[in-house]
């Protein structure tokens, strides 16, 4: 109910989404891909990743367990705001969550998406997504969806990332790597470079998508350095590459890059940060702790993966941190940012370089 102690009502946590079970699989696959030129043989491979683990991705609880923790750090602040929960590809759908919140008077909504960088993907389609969710319930001149903006760079995201490298350095280092040896794989979802490009083409040929990962790994690198005292070399890499094999997308792929490090010979083990995902859900256990890590076993390597920031306590808090300036109208210079890029804009409306890759 609308509560003019704020200037939104609740807050929309949303999400991917992702199956429940061996039947929602394809359903799943086919939303997540609609008309998106995906070939049926990636998408053959990618339900096998379901298919293993039950045809549950762990997204689901995952989303529900960040759900209940916002939910208690915002009680614990007294601030008074419920927290629904929606998703773009599988149930609860966007769609049904804003009718249930319009139905309890909910209307202006301050959406938490759980991706921390721009892209089409993370930013526009969810702001598409929310135009859809408001018009199909004739709710687009009486309710309102606002995000917070992109967190990539923000305190709460980024201090589970640093304290996790650093044991996982730590660790290598106590079993006998040399800091030297052990080379840090910043790891994110690979994209189309034309998408990557219209993530904000004034950031160079690959956009603000690359220019955020890249800024954030120099910073995570340098506190690690700082704590660990002895420099690790480290590098971008992308993983998870989808669609038509005929299209460039964001390169290198992190098993080539463990190839390569393996035949440069200077290498003893590898740390995998995926600090381009909220959470350890598919992509991760999939394409990271099972094929990257095959790679690397290949290569005769040592392993560390690194946790998502998750539910991590710093996260939580700083996804609350999040929401109070936008409740508070915190002016730009007063915001948290850990690089020279942040902080980010707030979207107040699509961003107008976010349209999908064409290529
Ligand atoms: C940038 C980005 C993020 C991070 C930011 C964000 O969170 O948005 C992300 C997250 C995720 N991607 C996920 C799953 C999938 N992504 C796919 C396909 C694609 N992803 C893309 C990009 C991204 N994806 C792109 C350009 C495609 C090509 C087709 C298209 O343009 O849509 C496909 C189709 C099959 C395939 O080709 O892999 C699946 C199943 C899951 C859920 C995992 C789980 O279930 O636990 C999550 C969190
Ligand atoms: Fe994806």
């Amino acid at each position: 109910m609308t509560d003019h102690r704020y200037r939104y009502d609740a807050i929309l946590l949303s999400s991917f989404g992702g199956p429940e079970g061996q039947d929602d699989v394809i359903p799943f696959l086919r939303n997540v891909t609609a008309g998106r030129g995906v070939p049926d043989e990636r998408l053959e491979e990618v339900a096998h990743h379901y298919r293993h683990f039950g045809g549950v991705s762990p997204i689901n609880a995952q989303n529900r367990a960040l759900k209940a923790a916002l939910e208690g750090e915002l009680a614990a602040r007294g601030i008074e705001l419920p927290v629904y929960w929606g998703n773009r590809n599988w149930a609860p759908f966007f769609a049904d969550t804003v009718a249930e919140a319009a139905a309890n008077g909910d209307t202006r909504l301050l959406a938490v998406v759980t991706s921390a960088y721009t892209s089409y993907s993370g930013v526009g389609q969810y702001r598409e997504d929310f135009e859809k969710a408001l018009a199909v319930n004739e709710l687009t001149q009486n309710a309102s969806i606002d995000r917070i903006r992109e967190f990539f760079d923000h305190p709460g995201f980024v201090t589970p990332l640093i304290e996790g490298t650093q044991a996982a350095v730590n660790r290598l280092t106590d079993a006998g790597h040399n800091a030297a040896g052990i080379t840090i794989l910043f790891s994110t979802h690979s994209i189309p470079t034309a998408a990557a490009k219209a993530s904000g083409p004034e950031f160079g040929e690959h956009g603000a998508y690359e220019a955020q990962h890249l800024a954030l790994a120099e910073v995570i690198s340098k506190a690690v350095t700082a704590a660990t005292g002895a420099a690790s070399p480290w590098r971008l890499v992308y993983q998870s590459r989808s669609g038509d094999p005929r299209v460039p997308w964001l390169e290198p792929d992190i098993n080539d890059v463990i190839g390569d490090l393996h035949e440069a010979g200077d290498t003893t083990a590898v740390v995998v940060v995926p600090f381009g995902f909220v959470s350890d859900h598919m992509e991760v256990l999939w394409d990271l702790d099972n094929e990257a890590k095959a790679s690397a076993e290949e290569a005769g390597f040592g392993f560390e993966r690194v946790a998502t920031s998750g539910v991590h306590p710093a996260f939580v808090s700083g996804l609350v941190d999040l929401i109070v300036e936008r409740l508070d109208d915190t002016p730009a210079e007063q915001r948290p940012h850990l690089t020279a890029l942040g902080p980010w804009p707030d979207h107040a409306t699509v961003g107008t370089y976010l349209e999908p890759a064409t290529a």
